[in-house]
C-alpha cells in the first residue's frame, strides 16, 4: 500500500456556496416565489399574496434576501452550474488536490436532478467525470495515472456499497493517515468516464427510493460517489505519488413526518434521514460558529453522514454546497431553511494542500543503497588495515631512509585520516538512510 502524507504548502479556502432553483413542476399549481439577481443574489417572495405596501414598510412581509458565491435561477443548466463553479476545483484533483461537492435541499428541490441529471441535462457527476479523464488525456507529462472509483450509501443509519450487488453493513474506521475510511467498500480501477457513468447508473439502480407527496422517486438515502485520482509522476520525483480525491454527494432530502402522509418504514427512513441531515445542519451550525466567536464543539460523530463529509467540511478539501430549491409557494418554510443553512455554510472554512507521498518501492531503493553503502564501508576498512600493515613493516626494516620514509609517512598518514573521514560520513550517512528507512 502506498504511504501518503500530505506536506508542503496548506492554504485555507471558505467553502463555496451555490443555489440552484428548479423550475416548477408539472404538479406545482402554485406561484414561483424565487427571483434571482446576477448570478449571486436569491430573493423568496412572501408566499402570501395579500400583503400590502404597508405590511411591506412596517417589515411584515416576510420576503427574503441572501446573496451566495453563486446563484442560478430555472432557466441555468447542470453545464451552467458546472463551467461557473464546479470544473476549476476538477483540474485540482487531478494536480492531487481533495474535493468534495454535495447538493443539499429538501425533498423535491432538485438534488438528484444536479448531480445526477438526465441524459439532456448531464449532472454535476457526469460532467466531473468527463472532465477528469479529459485532463489525463491532455496530459502531456510522462506522468502515470490511476482512476479509482467506489459509491456507497447510508441508508438508516447503515451504510451500503453500491457497487455490490447483495452488499453487507460496512462499518467506517479511523486510519491515521487516509482518515475516514469505510472498511470493505469496493474501489473500481476504472479507465474511462463511460465506465464510471455505468458503475454509476448501477449504482443508482440500487438506490433506495421511494414515491413520497413531495417526490414521486424520492431518494431515501445519502450516496456518496468517490473518484480517486493517483499520480505517479514519472520524471522529475520517479519514488513521488500524487493522490487527488473527489467525493460527489447526493443527500436525501428532508420532510417532515406529517408531509409525508405515511407510517412504519417510510416514517422510520424519515426519521433516520433527518436524523443525519439534523446532525449535519448542527455541523454546519457549529462550524459558522466556529469562525465568528472561535472554538465550538462539531459534533461529526452523531451521524454516519457527517463522519463521512468530515473531511469536506473541516478537513483538507475544497468544498462545494450546492443547495437545491423549489420555487413554489408551498415550499417556502424548506426554501427559506435551505437559504438560512447556505448561509451559514458561507462562513466555514477549510485547509487545503497537496497529497504528496512516496511509494513502497522506495523502501527496496533505500535497502539497495545501504547494501552498497555497506560493501564501500568494508572495502575501505580492508584497505585501511592494509596500510597499517603495510606501515608498519616499513618502518621496523627501512630506518635507514629515515628521511623518504618520514615523507611517505606523512603522505600516507593524510591518506589514513581521509579514509576515516570517509568511512565516518558514510557511517553517517547509513544511519540517517536506515531512520529514513525505518519512518518509513
Ligand atoms: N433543473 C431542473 N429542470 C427540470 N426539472 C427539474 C430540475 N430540477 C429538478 N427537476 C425535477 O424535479 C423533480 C424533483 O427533483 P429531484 O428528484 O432531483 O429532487 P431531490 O431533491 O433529489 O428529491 P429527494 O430528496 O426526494 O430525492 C424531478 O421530477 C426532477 O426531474
Amino acid at each position: 500500500m502506498p504511504s501518503i502524507k500530505a506536506p508542503g504548502m496548506k492554504k485555507t479556502t471558505t467553502l463555496t456556496v451555490a443555489v440552484k432553483s428548479r423550475p416548477l413542476t408539472e404538479r406545482e399549481l402554485g406561484r414561483n416565489i424565487v427571483r434571482v439577481h446576477d448570478g449571486k443574489e436569491v430573493l423568496v417572495l412572501d408566499p402570501d399574496l395579500t400583503k400590502d405596501y404597508l405590511d411591506r414598510i412596517q417589515n411584515r412581509t416576510k420576503e427574503k434576501k441572501y446573496c451566495f458565491d453563486h446563484a442560478f435561477g430555472p432557466e441555468c443548466s447542470n453545464l451552467d452550474v458546472y463551467n461557473r463553479c464546479i470544473s476549476s476545483t476538477i483540474s485540482g484533483v487531478v494536480q492531487g488536490l481533495n474535493a468534495t461537492i454535495f447538493a443539499y435541499g429538501s425533498t423535491g428541490s432538485g438534488k438528484t436532478y444536479t448531480m445526477v441529471g438526465t441524459q439532456d441535462d448531464p449532472g454535476l457527476m457526469v460532467l466531473s467525470l468527463h472532465t477528469v479523464f479529459e485532463l489525463i488525456k491532455k496530459d502531456s507529462s510522462s506522468d502515470e495515472f490511476e482512476v479509482n472509483c467506489s459509491y456507497l450509501e447510508v441508508y438508516n443509519e447503515v451504510i451500503y456499497d453500491l457497487l455490490e450487488k447483495t452488499s453487507g453493513h460496512l462499518e467506517l474506521r479511523e486510519d491515521p493517515t487516509q482518515g475516514i475510511v469505510v472498511a470493505g467498500l469496493r474501489s473500481i480501477k476504472v479507465r474511462s468516464a463511460d465506465k464510471i457513468l455505468e458503475l454509476l447508473n448501477l449504482g443508482n439502480s440500487r438506490r433506495k427510493t421511494e414515491s413520497t407527496e413531495a417526490n414521486a422517486t424520492s431518494s431515501r438515502s445519502h450516496a456518496v460517489l468517490e473518484i480517486t485520482v493517483k499520480r505517479k509522476q514519472k520524471s522529475k520525483y520517479p519514488n513521488q505519488l500524487i493522490r487527488g480525491k473527489l467525493a460527489l454527494v447526493d443527500l436525501a432530502g428532508s420532510e417532515r413526518a406529517s408531509e409525508t402522509n405515511s407510517g412504519g418504514q417510510k416514517l422510520r427512513d424519515g426519521a433516520n434521514i433527518n436524523r443525519s441531515l439534523l446532525a449535519l445542519a448542527n455541523c454546519i451550525n457549529a462550524l459558522g460558529k466556529q469562525q465568528k466567536k472561535g472554538l465550538a464543539y462539531v459534533p461529526y460523530r452523531n451521524s454516519k453522514l457527517t463522519r463521512i463529509l468530515k473531511d469536506g467540511l473541516s478537513g483538507n478539501s475544497q468544498t462545494i454546497m450546492v443547495a437545491a430549491i423549489s420555487p413554489a409557494d408551498g415550499q417556502y418554510h424548506h426554501t427559506v431553511n435551505t437559504l438560512k443553512y447556505a448561509n451559514r455554510a458561507k462562513e466555514i472554512k477549510t485547509h487545503i494542500q497537496k497529497n504528496i507521498g512516496t511509494i513502497d518501492t522506495h523502501v527496496s531503493d533505500y535497502q539497495r543503497m545501504i547494501d552498497s553503502l555497506q560493501v564501500e564501508v568494508c572495502r575501505l576498512k580492508k584497505e585501511l588495515a592494509e596500510k597499517e600493515s603495510q606501515l608498519s613493516v616499513r618502518t621496523t626494516d627501512k630506518a635507514a631512509a629515515a628521511d623518504d620514509e618520514l615523507s611517505w609517512l606523512n603522505v600516507l598518514s593524510c591518506e589514513t585520516s581521509e579514509n576515516v573521514q570517509e568511512r565516518i560520513n558514510l557511517q553517517k550517512a547509513l544511519f540517517e538512510l536506515e531512520e529514513t528507512n525505518v519512518r518509513n
